[in-house]
């Protein structure tokens, strides 16, 4: 029995324990009231029936929010809150994720105007001699005022509030880097202390000392905060880089059609604001998050390590030490080739080079046809080279001041660290602590040895340090010019941009502005109007400030109402599109007044431009551009009017072509030329404008289906403005403003077509070519008789006048005729 029981308490030694615990239980439990028990059994029940029905709602949730996000995902969408941010919807891992996303708001763009505009004079950006406001004159990038300006007024985009995501990566960063310095320390004095223990031949001090070396300065710490320094600075880069493209994507994307204007009218960044936005950004906020643990780390290490040494080394150790700081700042500074300016022409280089590639990109159909590859080989081995040669003085310049700054940081610094640390030795009075020790009498012979040693080896591994920190605060005088050139070019890039939206354009204070450039916009623009009006508006084509546009139509007015629709016609370049981009806003209204309905869209305009364009996405976005899903769902839009809409427009076959409604393609290469323009003329039907430019929009469609899209836009209500070279056009309108007449081209007229006037005009013309026709018979015969002279070619030699032999091809045609024609006229010519 006894044994039984003692196999049973080996067998499971945690038996009495739970015994013990279960009639406590039951003891409580038989305590309880019936109620209560009953109570507390429904409370159980319903606890665990809430957990389940609760768990599942939140999977069943979790796993509808999955598949909208997939749906938005496909679909190309997303949402709009009531806040006006947006929702976007981006592939992670094997599910989808949200990012919200406000806009910047236009008072924050008010704001920061006076930064980018009109920056203080002491910055040398504004320079009031050329004008005010006008774009600033390039500075040369470098370590001056104009870079710290500059540096600020983008520091305030990259950390909009004190609380920001941004300040708290910044302020962990510093914690970190803190928290390495402490650790130099620690480690410098232990190195001592175990040098020191080493030497006395104490042998439990040491190995305790060798315990704490390894504990606090090899492996934990230092490695775990070196990798969280590298990790936070990526952070910050990337969130520096975050907060700069969406403030730039707000100013660059907007309803002031910025994007256009910057290319186009400004000229301030060339064509290649692509290259800013993305690489020079990029590397901008690289060096950016890079400047605090490049500088600042070395910086607290100076401060500290400094401190530390003063309180060892004493006044006379601080002051050389500072001194040296100083002398080898303002040599290397001397010394140094202007890194910013270097870096910021580079960086226009390689966007000239980017540009060139992405143009062949763009235009590879054409140039195919062409066969031009080897003159763009050309264009792009020249650009390459010019880039290269750039670079490669670059590095040459960079290798001369690297051998230079190798010297005077590693070589020098160290033999000027040991004469400091040896100063409390030699000159015991001017040594600090250390030389403190040094004159104190209770120290003799060997303890006095070792002190030394202990305190040598500190001091010279804080010199070590300090070198080191003074070192990299050198190196990075290069670092810091180069983030001086790309500031300076991502200032550039946003003053630009500022100045373009908020329409900066002045005269030099005293002078008048040049004819018809963007300092001499005197027009109005009335938004609001239901009917397209122009009043005295020359037509210019615009100029880059600050030259003068070209002016190519004098003072033209018309007025058009809902249902007059409108064929604008005359020669190429005469201007034709150009009335379209007035209207539009693209180009300024010089002069006079020109009125348009406000909205862009459905019972407002639409411009169908001559270049069909098809945005990326999928083939729904195509019909329903500039719509997104999203606003095709807020506008309540189904998708079986799509397909209504592509039947209109001769294209219902596309979805089952193409593989439905979400297929994503490269559209411009898989629709025909046709098809673009079918597309286009479907948008449309889709956007049920008012009004609608259509500038060649029809040129690639064939006569019966063009016929039939015109007749189509009419009976759905759209006024038609169609720019266009082709006369068959004219049955579908009821206006022609023709452009280019008269002697100089200048002239215009807006006719009613098939009014009298009209009629009488085509009769006269109609009988012009009767009396041209009767001419005809004269103008053969005076015809003939001058073939019959050409016929007859001489040549003068040595012996006189001779013909020349017929051509075999006359030969065969009556030879005989021929002879006697010939003679006679060797004859005459004798
Ligand atoms: N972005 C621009 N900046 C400056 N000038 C331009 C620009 N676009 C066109 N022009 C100039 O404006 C003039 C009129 O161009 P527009 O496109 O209006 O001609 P068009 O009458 O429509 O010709 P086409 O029948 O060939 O389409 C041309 O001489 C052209 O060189």
């Amino acid at each position: 029995m006894a044994e039984a029981e003692l196999a049973h308490n080996v067998q499971d030694p945690l038996f009495p324990v739970l015994r013990k615990y279960i009639e406590a239980i039951q003891v409580r439990v038989e305590k309880v009231s019936q109620t209560a028990r009953l109570a507390a059994t429904i409370l159980f029940i319903l606890a665990i029936t809430g957990g389940g029905i609760g768990t599942k709602r939140w999977l069943d949730k979790r796993a509808a929010e999955g598949a909208h996000g997939k749906r938005l995902l496909r679909q190309n969408s997303g949402l709009r809150s009531k806040d006006g941010s947006r929702i976007l919807v981006v592939p992670n891992r094997n599910g989808t994720s949200k990012i919200k996303i406000y806009d910047t708001k236009a008072t924050t763009f008010d704001a920061h105007r006076r930064l980018f505009l009109t920056p203080p004079k002491a910055t040398g950006l504004d320079d009031t001699a050329s004008s005010v406001g006008a774009p600033p004159p390039q500075t040369k990038p470098g370590l001056n005022l104009a870079f710290l300006h500059q540096y600020l007024s983008l520091m305030s985009i990259m950390i909009p509030r004190w609380n920001s995501k941004e300040s708290g990566l910044l302020i962990s960063q510093g914690v970190f880097l803190a928290l390495r310095t402490w650790l130099s320390l620690v480690v410098a004095r232990l190195d001592g202390e175990i040098v020191r223990d080493l030497v006395a031949g104490h042998g439990k001090a040491f190995l305790w000392g060798i315990i704490k070396w390894c504990g606090i300065g090899g492996v934990a710490f230092a490695s775990y905060t070196n990798a969280a320094i590298k990790f936070l600075q990526s952070k910050i880069s990337i969130a520096f880089r975050t907060r700069l493209t969406r403030y730039i994507h707000d100013l660059y994307l907007n309803s002031n059609l910025n994007y256009y204007k910057l290319i186009n009218l400004d000229g301030g960044v060339g064509s290649s604001a692509d290259q800013y936005i993305t690489q020079d950004l990029t590397l901008f906020c690289d060096a950016a998050a890079s400047l605090y643990s490049s500088i600042g780390k070395p910086f607290v290490d100076l401060c500290v390590f400094n401190y530390q040494l003063y309180h060892s080394l004493g006044p006379i150790a601080l002051t050389g030490l500072l001194v040296n700081y100083f002398a080898t700042a303002t040599l290397l500074r001397k010394l140094s080739p202007p890194f910013g300016k270097l870096k910021a022409v580079e960086g226009r280089k390689e966007g000239d080079f980017r540009a060139l590639h992405s143009r062949l990109i763009v235009n590879a159909e054409e140039v195919a046809f062409y066969g031009g590859a080897e003159i763009e080989r050309v264009f792009l081995d020249k650009s390459f080279r010019e880039l290269r040669t750039w670079m490669e003085g670059i590095y040459r310049l960079k290798i001369r001041y690297n051998m230079l700054e190798d010297f005077v940081l590693k070589y020098s610094w160290s033999a000027f660290g040991y004469l400091i640390s040896s100063l409390p030795v030699f000159l015991p009075a001017w040594g600090g602590l250390g030389g403190l020790a040094e004159a104190s009498t209770t120290f003799e012979g060997a303890t006095r040895e070792r002190g030394r040693m202990k305190d040598f080896i500190t001091n010279k591994r804080l010199m070590l340090s300090l070198a080191d920190a003074g070192g990299r605060i050198m190196y990075s005088i290069k670092d810091l010019s180069e983030l001086a050139g790309y500031t300076s070019r991502i200032y550039t890039l946003l003053s630009t941009l500022h100045r373009v939206h908020a329409n900066a354009y002045h005269a030099p204070r005293g002078t008048h502005p040049e004819l018809f450039s963007l300092s001499d916009v005197d027009g109005t623009t009335q938004k609001g109007y239901d009917g397209i009006r122009l009043e005295n508006v020359p037509v210019v084509a615009p100029a880059p400030y600050p030259r003068p546009g070209d002016e190519l139509l004098d003072n033209l007015s018309f007025h058009i109402k809902a249902g007059d629709h409108v064929l604008i016609s005359g020669p190429n370049g005469v201007g034709k599109s150009a009335i379209a981009r007035i209207v539009a806003g693209l180009w300024p209204v010089y002069r006079g007044l020109a009125s348009r309905p406000h909205r862009v869209g459905y019972n407002g305009i639409m411009f169908l431009p001559q270049r069909p364009y098809l945005s990326t996405g999928t083939l729904r976005d195509q019909v329903i551009y500039p719509h997104s899903a999203i606003d095709m769902q807020e506008s309540n839009r189904h998708e079986r009017e799509l397909g209504t809409i592509l039947e209109d427009a001769r294209l219902a076959y596309l979805p089952n072509r193409e593989g439905g409604w979400d297929a994503r393609k490269d559209w411009k290469t898989v629709l025909s030329g046709g098809e673009k323009q079918r597309m286009a003329i479907a948008r449309l039907f889709y956007h049920e404008p008012r009004f609608a430019f259509i500038d060649e929009g029809t040129s690639a469609v064939s006569q019966d289906v063009e016929g039939l899209l015109y007749e189509k836009c009419k009976a759905k209500g759209i006024t038609l403005l169609t720019i266009s070279t082709r006369v068959s056009l004219k049955k579908f309108h009821t206006f022609n403003l023709r452009l280019g007449e008269g002697d100089d081209e200048f002239g215009w007229s807006f006719e009613r077509i098939g009014t009298e006037e009209e009629k009488m005009g085509v009769e006269k013309e109609v009988a012009e070519l009767r009396k041209k026709l009767e001419q005809v018979k004269e103008w053969e015969a005076r015809k003939a008789s001058i073939e019959a002279e050409l016929s007859q070619v001489w040549v003068k030699n040595d012996q006189g006048s001779q013909t020349l032999d017929k051509p075999s091809y006359i030969a065969d045609q009556g030879e005989d005729r021929d002879r006697g024609q010939h003679a006679d006229h060797v004859d005459t010519v004798k």
